[in-house]
């Protein structure tokens, strides 16, 4: 089993109810030392402050019970939490969930003004900028928190959310900030900003990547989205704003924005950081790399995909703006061994070419086809699907945009939750099958992965879209273990 890095820090934080509740300009009814604070009952340790917020199905204070069985000391709520807990003393303030985070921080010590900390946003490629800025930092002790988890110093940490809850990424700080920890790069999503998460801290650096449909089951529209995410780029939140220009949304933002901004462009835009003489090959790109002052690095990203060139120019910009020397920077991107699921190669001896990655939004797989259409020499295979449970309007999108740019469209299962799988691959084939090229729907995720590599020839490229690292199907409510990595070996393995 691999080693893992403790969550919580080795010193303990002591702090009394009263002092906690004085912080928060309220009063407590009992005495208790707090060692640790946390939002689920599930992650309580003895000692902890566990924090009970209204959510969208139930009121935290239901379970505070049992977070006083795991040794939770007291209770932070709302009224209407105080009103059902009597099991523990409480500290009681109107609004809990803006409460959470400035305590949290309060409790381990503002671990993150230890070290810099880059906050990244955008629809796409937040995991791959924060991975390619752990590559970039070479020597350089650096954490990474988002969507497959939280790295310290190149050790996992576990953590669920993209971007954690407030108690949760505090206590990583301080594990940070004890390991020593010089950046820590960490994806933002835009609930986190909704939900306060990474209130309770200043960023040095908020970098913005691009914006696209997404979320929509979350966000009232892509106004309303884009807002969200434009949070992030106040002074509340972030000190220095590095921002794609080749982007509407992040044109918009760098005029929007109060902070002072860098901007960055791989389009030819007069930005701040360009990415010029753009030369594309079969496993990656070598370009050159302009920036202020007469900077000019050359600059090798071992990524395939235009969009990874944006995502390493954000990744100079920002580090740039730290305080580090571009030309280090660009070496150790240059090192840079991939990111699990992203434009992930796959290679068991078979004569085409196979990717696996987590495209599973339109733009993605749009972004993924074109990178891939000027170094295949035949035709471009997609497996493709849809999430249940989530937007429907995104699925007949999925499909038009994989038919617009394969040859072949292989329309299947992709974690249909709760729903009817064979629903969800109807609407993606309304989308697929208005396309030039041939569009089919296979049930099963197996067998589409099967139908793929039969169907391949030499010179083809087949993508397996949607799952990238994840190693599951939630089919009917339950969890099937499933990988595409590992099922794509398989089938090529047994096929020769
Ligand atoms: C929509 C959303 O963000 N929901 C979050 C919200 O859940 P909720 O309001 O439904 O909470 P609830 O289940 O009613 O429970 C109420 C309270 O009781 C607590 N509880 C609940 C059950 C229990 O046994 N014990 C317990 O203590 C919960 O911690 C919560 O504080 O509050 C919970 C506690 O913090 C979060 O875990 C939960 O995130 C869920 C798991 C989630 O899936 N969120 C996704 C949508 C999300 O945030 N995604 C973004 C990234 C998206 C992307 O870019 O792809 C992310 O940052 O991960
Ligand atoms: N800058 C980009 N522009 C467009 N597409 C991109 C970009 N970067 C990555 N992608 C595509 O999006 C997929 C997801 O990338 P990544 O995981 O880095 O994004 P993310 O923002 O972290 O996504 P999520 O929040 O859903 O985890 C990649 O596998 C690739 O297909």
């Amino acid at each position: 089993m691999t080693e893992e890095m403790r969550v919580r820090p080795d010193e303990v934080p002591q702090w009394t109810l009263t002092e906690l509740a004085n912080e928060l300009d309220s009063t407590t009814n009992a005495e208790g030392t707090v060692t640790g604070i946390s939002l689920h009952s599930k992650h309580v340790v003895p000692g902890d402050l566990y924090a009970a917020l209204p959510g969208a199905s139930s009121h935290g204070a239901a379970f505070a019970g049992v977070a006083k069985a795991r040794g939770a000391v007291g209770v932070l709520t709302d009224p209407e939490g105080a009103a059902l807990v009597t099991e523990l003393p409480e500290i009681i303030v109107d609004d809990a969930r803006g409460a959470i985070a400035k305590l949290s921080s309060f409790i381990y010590g503002d671990p993150s003004s230890s070290f810099t900390t880059i906050g990244v946003t955008g629809t796409q490629g937040k995991t791959t900028t924060t991975y390619l800025a752990e590559a970039a930092l070479g020597e350089h002790k650096s954490a990474v928190v988002g969507t497959i988890g939280t790295r310290i110093g190149k050790m996992p940490a576990p953590s669920s959310l993209t971007t954690p809850e407030a108690p949760q990424l505090q206590a990583l700080f301080a594990v940070m900030r004890e390991e020593a920890i010089e950046v820590c790069a960490m994806e933002v999503s835009s609930h986190a900003l909704v939900q306060g998460r990474v209130d309770g801290f200043v960023f040095d650096v908020a970098v913005f990547l691009n914006l696209g449909r997404d979320h929509l089951d979350f966000h009232k529209d892509l106004e309303d989205y884009f807002l969200a995410k434009a949070a992030l780029f106040t002074p509340q939140h972030s000190k220095h704003a590095v921002i794609n220009i080749d982007d509407a949304h992040g044109k918009r933002l760098a005029e929007l924005t109060p902070l002072p901004v860098t901007t960055f462009s791989t389009d030819g835009n007069q930005a701040d950081w360009r990415a010029v003489n753009i030369r594309p090959h079969r496993l990656g790109t070598d370009l050159e790399v302009l920036g202020p002052n007469g900077v000019e690095v050359p600059l090798s990203v071992p990524l395939p995909g235009v969009f990874n060139v944006s995502n390493a120019l954000a990744v100079i910009a920002s580090l740039a703006q730290a305080g580090f020397d571009p030309a280090e920077l660009a070496a150790g991107i240059a090192t840079s061994t991939g990111v699990p699921g992203r434009m992930e190669r796959i290679d068991a001896g078979q004569p085409f070419t196979a990717i696996v990655d987590y495209a599973h939004k339109p733009d993605a797989v749009t972004a993924v086809l074109d990178a891939l259409r000027p170094v295949t020499a035949g035709r471009l295979i997609i497996v493709i699907g849809a999430g249940g449970d989530r937007d429907h309007g995104k699925r007949p999108l999925m499909g038009e945009a994989a038919a617009k740019h394969a040859d072949v469209v292989i329309v299947t299962d992709d974690n249909p939750r709760k729903e009817n799988a064979a629903a969800i691959r109807a609407d993606v084939m309304s989308g697929a099958g208005n396309g030039p090229g041939l569009a089919i729907e296979v049930a099963g995720r197996r067998e589409a992965i099967a139908q793929a590599v039969a169907m391949a020839h030499l010179g083809d490229t087949v993508v397996i879209a949607g799952k990238g690292h994840e190693r599951g199907q939630e089919i009917r409510g339950k969890i099937h273990p499933f990988d595409d990595r590992e099922v794509l070996i398989e089938l090529i393995e047994s096929a020769e």
